[in-house]
């Protein structure tokens, strides 16, 4: 099922958990700021919507989405972080470099995410033009960001004690 047929903001919070007591990284790439930025205020909103408080949410740039691995490696490390949403926005140019930047994040975040047992959110764009990018960062098709932190949050509902 593709965005267009999902819409990505189309979220249901539905948990048991008081999400005032967790502490969340962000890790937020600054290629294509423009659309991972409208990704980090819709992941922020729905955070605090669910009733995150604005002192547990913390946030760290990395250049790219090829460094939100090591950077998601070093929110998670910490044990006062409950969980890590990563969010970036790789757009297919010429050549074959977006296939290994997607390869290696969507990997890289799942390696971190399994080594400390913690939910650690693939919060990345993969489109092929800046328009597919934007539809998907707050335009017709919804905002990655929401997705990302309501996976975060049922996340943290299911996670065993
Ligand atoms: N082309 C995009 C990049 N490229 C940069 C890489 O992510 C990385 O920072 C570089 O290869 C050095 O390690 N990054 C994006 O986030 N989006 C792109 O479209
Ligand atoms: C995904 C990228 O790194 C890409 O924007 C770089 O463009 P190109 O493949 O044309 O070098």
């Amino acid at each position: 099922m593709s965005s267009a047929d999902k819409n990505l903001s189309d979220v249901k919070i539905s948990t048991s958990i008081d999400v005032s007591k967790f502490k969340f990284g962000i890790v937020v790439a600054e290629w294509n700021e423009q659309v991972t930025e409208s990704l980090y205020s819709g992941a922020y909103q729905t955070l605090t919507g669910a009733g995150a408080t604005r002192d547990n949410i913390e946030r760290i740039n990395v250049p790219g989405t090829f460094e939100l691995s090591i950077g998601g490696q070093w929110m998670a490390e910490r044990k006062d972080i409950d969980a890590v949403i990563c969010l970036g926005c790789v757009i297919q140019g010429e050549t074959r470099h977006f296939d290994f930047i997607c390869d290696a994040v969507a990997n890289g975040i799942t390696n971190v995410s399994l080594k400390y047992n913690k939910p650690v959110i693939f919060g990345v764009l993969t489109p092929d033009t800046m328009k597919q990018a934007l539809d998907r960062a707050g335009g017709k098709h919804g905002n990655k960001g929401d997705e990302a932190a309501a996976t975060a949050i049922k996340m943290l509902g299911v996670k065993p004690s």
